[in-house]
């Protein structure tokens, strides 16, 4: 719809009146339409009349401004409504515009004849309807104005002309125009007849020509699918010759049915192809097809169910392959009715095509191999000869495999047989064997092997130059049992003995039975006899035990009897001929006792276990004391400290000295209780001296090679020293040379870590073992202790002079400080003192005293040496 601003343009550009009413009358429907369009598109009122008689008749009525006018019409031309319009008198000077062809100048004539205003020719141009519309409608002359003179004026394209051309003359020109126009509109006519002509023919020719156009596309088309084809025909078989190259291949390498399936479907999906290759096998009852071997998309067969006697699975294409025992090839998978129970899954995986064959082995139809294609018609000749192929080959290797399993059960039946009869050669061996070098009842070696094991570990012993132990045991009143419960409670009770003798030692020791009630053991690489006593007191003990058999609760004690090489003979026969007499001992000594071959060793470990027992008891009742020896300073003859030595006060023995406990207490690990006791009594006593108002002082404690060692002594230290009070500098631990030898590398870093603490430290015993000069440098110790042993000839012994001369000056070079021990006389001190010894310990300043007796001594802290007053 126009605007207002669109009208009012217009209306400026045409010079129209809008609201003007225009009576169009035309019989021609297609130029009433376009005329209608475009005026009232200017704003114009149109009432369209198709005949000149209807127009004329109610022309009074509609009172038009304008009518525009066809002149060519049936009931009355456009002339004729032009004259009778003009004798109206109402309509006398109403503007009318005829619509002439050009293609006759009489029109011309007879419009200006029957007085319209404007002759417009057709086709006209849209521009110059409207204008003249326009200027009919203002009712002026176009450009031109007639002057009174006659002359006129007229205006074209801005410039006016005065025209005194007579009207003939006007005429003239109009008509000649006109012809010249209508001869230039036959031409034009003529050409676009021409024209017309010539599209006519052109789309003739487009026509035929996309006719041809079309059949050579169809025939190229057709032309290129047979290329295609022949194309794919050469691809399928290029891949048809490469799945039987390989799958003659896996004929002859596949060994078993399994791998040969995998292989099929690999090669027919690898290198053929297919979509999905599957192998089913017919279960053993013949009812069922089973997935054994598959390739491709194996999505597929997930819950897929083939029952050979169920429908409408018994009659898919896989089925009716087993059942014919040949090949099924289904072409159209998604349409074929055969396999409607899988159209959805084929369509999901994209399966148009399937080809299944029969597997045989030995004749027997044993299940199928299928194969899925993704295109309708897949399988054409020369597949469907692939697949045979492929059914031949599967079915050659089966049959091959067979024969081949058949030779190789019959090798494996051989030599299985071979290898039974070996194992059971074997166990008989070993069995004779066993029986020979061990006795039935027992399990144990018998007395065969006991004697050659004896002999082998006595060579050892000769070897290494360590002691071995032999141990006779008889079972005191084991007779009784026989006889009075019968032989087999015996033999039961006689296993359970070997039983414990086995848990009583260690793995490389020997333990055999002779016979009856006899039983040896051999106690091989001994360190010394008392171990030998230790282990039997361990049989003793277990065999000491109640014993359960068949309900009878049983004791029996053991008599044992020992010898010991090198001690009670030099050979096996020996050695056994003299734990026997031991034993014999033994019973007559009053059964479950134990008898060394000597009296002497008898006596000995006695007397150690006896001492051992004692040691256990004294750290349990706390019957370990202290006495002190003051370490005398050379330089200024006052004690600067003293040397915490162990007693024991024996309840019957009265003050045993560490010589004589200390090496059991160590052997057997009391001595980590009886040290602690020690540490724990010195730095308390050191505390007690020191808050009763005694010089400082520093107290030595000895620890010993266990000691030393235990993971647990940082720890104790620092406990005694929180609870004690006592400056940690006032404690020092002396570290016999021999155990900070045993692993240097470890004693370095347990030394670091005393030192750290600020415990002072002692290197005692110095010059007894065998210290390396770059281990010594390397120890973090305050001091050197010389043994006393090197001081006691110091003064008359040369060797024994040097040896604590130039044990002095190494550890002045070195920044430690030397203690002599075990001073006595004068002259050994002047011989120290020449040597600039730094401190002294010996009976000749004090012996080591009870803590009581050493007050006074610390109290005065005078010194009774020569020394120091000369
Ligand atoms: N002939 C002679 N002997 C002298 C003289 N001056 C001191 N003695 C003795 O020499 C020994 C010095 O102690 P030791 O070398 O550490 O040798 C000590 C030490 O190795 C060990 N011992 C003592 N107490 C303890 C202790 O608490 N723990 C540990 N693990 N061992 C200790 O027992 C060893 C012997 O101690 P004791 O019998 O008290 O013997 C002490 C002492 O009585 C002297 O002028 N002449």
């Amino acid at each position: 719809m126009a605007t207002i601003e669109d009208k009012a343009q217009r209306s400026e550009r045409h010079g129209t009146a809008e609201g003007c009413t225009i009576l169009l009358v035309d019989d021609s429907p297609t130029q009433v339409k376009r005329l209608e369009h475009l005026l009232t598109g200017e704003g114009y009122r149109v009432l369209v009349r198709r005949d000149a008689t209807e127009a004329l008749a109610g022309l009074a009525a509609t009172k038009p401004d304008l009518v525009i006018s066809d002149v060519i019409m049936p009931d009355m031309d456009g002339f004729e409504l032009c004259r009778r319009i003009r004798v109206l008198k109402e309509a006398s000077q109403l503007p009318i515009i005829l619509l002439t062809h050009l293609n006759d100048p009489t029109h011309v004539l007879r419009s200006l004849e029957v007085g319209a205003n404007y002759f417009i020719s057709k086709p006209y141009h849209n521009g110059i309807l409207l204008s003249r519309v326009a200027a009919a409608l203002r009712r002026d002359q176009g450009g031109c104005v007639a002057g009174e003179d006659g002359a006129v004026s007229c205006n074209y394209y801005g410039n006016r002309y005065a025209i005194a051309a007579s009207k003939p003359q006007i005429i003239d020109l109009l008509l000649a125009t006109y012809e010249l126009a209508v001869e230039k509109n036959q031409e034009i006519s003529k050409t676009h007849d021409a024209l017309r002509r010539l599209n006519e023919e052109l789309e003739t020719r487009v026509a035929k020509r996309t006719v041809e156009l079309r059949n050579t596309i169809s025939e190229l088309r057709q032309e290129i699918a047979e290329r295609e084809s022949a194309e794919e025909c050469v691809r399928r078989l290029n891949r048809l010759h490469s799945v039987l190259s390989e799958t003659s291949k896996a004929v002859v390498h596949t060994k078993d049915r399994e791998s040969l399936f995998h292989d099929f479907c690999r090669i027919a999906v690898d290198h053929g192809c297919f979509k999905l290759a599957w192998v089913g096998m017919v279960d053993a009852g013949g009812t069922l097809v089973q997935v054994v071997a598959a390739r491709g998309t194996t999505a597929y067969l997930d819950d897929l169910t083939i029952g050979l006697n169920q429908e409408p699975t018994g009659s898919g294409p896989t089925a009716t392959a087993i059942k014919n025992g040949s090949f099924y090839i289904c072409n159209d998978f998604l349409n074929a009715p055969i396999t409607a129970p899988w159209h959805e899954r084929g369509r999901a995986y994209g399966i148009r095509a399937s080809a299944s064959i029969a597997l045989r082995q030995e004749g027997e139809v044993i299940g199928a191999l299928t194969l899925y294609a993704d295109k309708k018609n897949y399988f054409d000749r020369p597949q469907i000869e692939l697949l045979r192929q492929m059914g031949a080959d599967i079915s050659f290797a089966l049959a091959n495999m067979v024969r081949e399993d058949h030779r190789l059960e019959v090798e494996r039946a051989l030599l299985e047989e071979t290898a039974r009869r070996l194992k059971e050669r074997e166990q008989h061996t070993q069995k004779i064997e066993y029986l020979a070098h061990h006795d039935p009842v027992t399990k144990l070696p018998n007395r065969f092997s006991l004697m050659a094991r004896l002999a082998h570990s006595l060579e050892l012993a000769k070897r290494c130059g360590s002691r071995l132990a032999l141990i006779f045991i008889d079972l005191d009143r084991f007779k009784n049992i026989n006889d009075s419960l019968g032989h087999h409670v015996g033999d039961h009770l006689l296993f359970q003995v070997a039983g414990r003798l086995l848990e009583s030692i260690r793995s490389a020791d020997i333990v055999a039975r002779l016979g009856g009630d006899e039983f040896v053991v051999g106690l091989p690489l001994l360190r010394c006899n008392i171990s030998a006593a230790h282990a039997i007191r361990k049989i003793q003990h277990a065999l000491s035990q109640s014993y359960y058999v068949e309900g009878h609760e049983l004791s029996v004690t053991p008599s044992i009897g020992i010898s010991i090489f090198p001690d009670d003979g030099e050979t096996v026969q020996e050695l056994m001929k003299n734990a026997d007499l031991a034993m014999y001992h033994a019973k007559a000594g009053g059964r479950n006792n134990f008898q060394f071959f000597t009296e002497e060793m008898n006596q000995t470990v006695q007397e150690r276990l006896v001492l051992e027992g004692d040691l256990r008891v004294a750290i349990e009742r706390g019957e370990f004391l202290l006495h002190y020896q003051p370490q005398i300073e050379m330089s200024t003859g006052r004690v600067i400290g003293v040397e915490a030595l162990l007693r024991w006060q024996h309840p019957v023995h009265g003050l045993v000295t560490p010589d004589r406990f200390i090496p059991v207490a160590e052997e057997t690990g009391m001595i980590v209780a009886i040290g602690e006791v020690a540490l724990k009594t010195a730095c308390r006593q050191l505390a007690a001296w020191l808050a009763a108002g005694l010089p400082p002082l520093r107290v030595s404690v000895n620890l010993s090679a266990r000691q030393f060692k235990q993971d647990n002594l940082p720890a104790l230290l620092q406990d005694v020293l929180r609870e004690t009070g006592i400056e940690s500098h006032l404690l020092e631990l002396e570290i016999t040379e021999s155990s900070a030898m045993e692993n240097p590398a470890d004693a370095i870093l347990h030394l670091r870590g005393f030192r750290e603490m600020g415990v002072e430290l002692a290197i005692d015993d110095f010059g007894t073992g065998y210290s390396s000069l770059s281990y010594l440098k390397l120890f973090p110790v305050h001091r050197l202790k010389i043994d006393r042993s090197f001081v006691k000839d110091i003064d008359t012994d040369t060797d024994d002079a040097e040896i604590a001369a130039a044990t002095i000056a190494l550890a002045h070079t070195l920044g430690k400080e030397v203690v002599a021990e075990g001073v006595e006389t004068e002259a050994q001190c002047r011989f120290l003192q020449g040597q600039r010894c730094d401190i002294l310990q010996g009976y000749y300043f004090s012996r080591p005293l009870p803590p009581e007796e050493i007050v006074p001594y610390l109290r005065n802290n005078a010194v009774p040496s020569p020394l120091v007053r000369a």
